[in-house]
């Protein structure tokens, strides 16, 4: 039991250590808390067998329990974000139920410890129970995840929850034969054999995890533009060039929209140039708000944006333009103070645009009109 948390408590330490605090996401961060109540678990439970008071001993144990108990809660939600099928802001049945385990188990184990059976009965079924439910969330379906890391998680939560329920049953209903934890019995001998394979394999099975997202985070960064969240030039492109063989093939509209934020080096000189990124992120956020899901939106340079619009005659893109430039004039004067403009070129796929560059060229060109025609227009490009 000693040399178990001993190697609990250098993986709670080591972890980290590896992987940072700061720099990781949530998942990676619950995974790190989960082993660190784990360790403070089985602390507690190692010095309650030092403490011969039966206080002490009541506290400690309790607490024992409700640091093991939420270690799991806290793996599932690593599990869960690392799957993709959480939010760091869930509430879902799943993690109130196991909670509310949690909770009652705790109070339970407290409140009835001086009945052995009722306490070793209730903190192994409920443990065990919450083992089960972290082997079902790794176990669910997550395309784009390793198999291999959830596969051993899965499998070694649920070898534990077989030996703590193994465990639950012998204390509740057969006491003379298991009197105490740490009691000679075999059950305790599988179990710190399993344990110590088990831990090391979690141990290497969370590590596999956090590789992925860093890897994942790593191919987000490299596509998307740091301030507005949009694609970045290089991405946008390789997708538009996707999106304009796929219209051109099977002969559907499309439209180019090229948008420059007008006098933008004013709004910098005047607000600032922190109210100049808040200004591109407002119209970044009012892209994202106004457009189709199937439509492509980028940061192509510094003031200027890309708006891919599939399946879009030039009729509609007017339309989305006017939407566009109202939603941006009213948010910009609410949210920055002032009213923000842009200038617009509009290009429609015709027979003569063969690559994208043919598009954006047009596009570009109409955006320039728009600007020398006065700004805060948009222009159609011609043929
Ligand atoms: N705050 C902020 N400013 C940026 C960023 N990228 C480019 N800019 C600024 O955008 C301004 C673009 O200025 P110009 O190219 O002269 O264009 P403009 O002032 O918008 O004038 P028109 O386009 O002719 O209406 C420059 O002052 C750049 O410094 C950025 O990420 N954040």
């Amino acid at each position: 039991m000693v040399a178990f948390s001993v190697n609990l408590f250098a993986g709670a330490i080591a972890l980290p250590t590896i992987m940072g605090w700061r720099r990781i996401g949530i998942a990676a961060r619950h995974a790190v808390l989960a082993t660190g109540l784990q360790a403070l678990g089985w602390l507690c439970l190692v010095l309650s067998t030092l403490v011969r008071n039966e206080w002490p001993d009541r506290l400690l144990s309790t607490l024992a329990m409700g640091a093991m108990s939420a270690s799991l809660v806290t793996l599932w939600r690593a599990i869960r974000l690392w799957t993709g099928h959480g939010r760091p802001d869930e509430r879902s049945l799943g993690l109130i139920a196991l909670w509310l385990l949690t909770g009652l188990m705790t109070l339970g184990y407290g409140i009835g410890f001086t009945s052995y059976p009722w306490r070793v009965g209730l903190a192994n079924g409920v443990l065990g129970l919450q083992m089960l439910m972290v082997a079902m969330a790794a176990l669910t379906h997550s395309p784009g995840t390793h198999r291999g890391w959830r596969a051993v998680i899965a499998a070694s939560m649920a070898i534990m929850a077989t030996i703590t329920f193994w465990r639950g049953i012998l204390g509740a209903f057969f006491t003379e034969s298991y009197p105490f934890l740490t009691a000679p019995h075999p059950i305790n001998q599988l179990s710190a054999l399993v344990s110590s394979v088990v831990l090391l394999l979690n141990s290497m099975a969370l590590l596999m995890a956090y590789r992925e997202e860093a890897e994942r985070q790593l191919r987000e960064q490299a596509i998307t533009d740091g301030l507005t969240g949009l694609l970045n030039r290089r991405a946008w492109t390789e997708r538009a060039e996707v999106l304009l063989a796929d219209a051109r093939r099977y002969q559907q509209p499309l439209g180019l929209m090229m948008i420059d934020i007008d006098h933008f080096k004013r709004v910098n000189d005047e607000h600032g140039h922190a109210r100049g990124d808040q200004a591109l992120q407002l119209v970044a956020r009012m892209l994202h708000e106004q457009l189709r899901s199937g439509d492509l939106a980028g940061r192509y340079g510094g003031e200027e944006f890309c708006v891919l619009l599939t399946h879009t005659r030039e009729g509609p893109a007017l339309s989305l333009d006017q939407r566009l430039r109202q939603c941006l004039r009213l948010e910009s004067e609410q949210a920055l103070g002032f009213v923000l403009e842009y200038s617009a070129g509009l290009a429609a796929l015709g027979e003569n645009d063969r690559t994208l560059d043919d598009l954006l060229r047009r596009a570009d060109d109409a955006l320039y009109e728009a600007k020398r025609a006065g700004r805060a227009q948009v222009v159609l490009a011609a043929r």
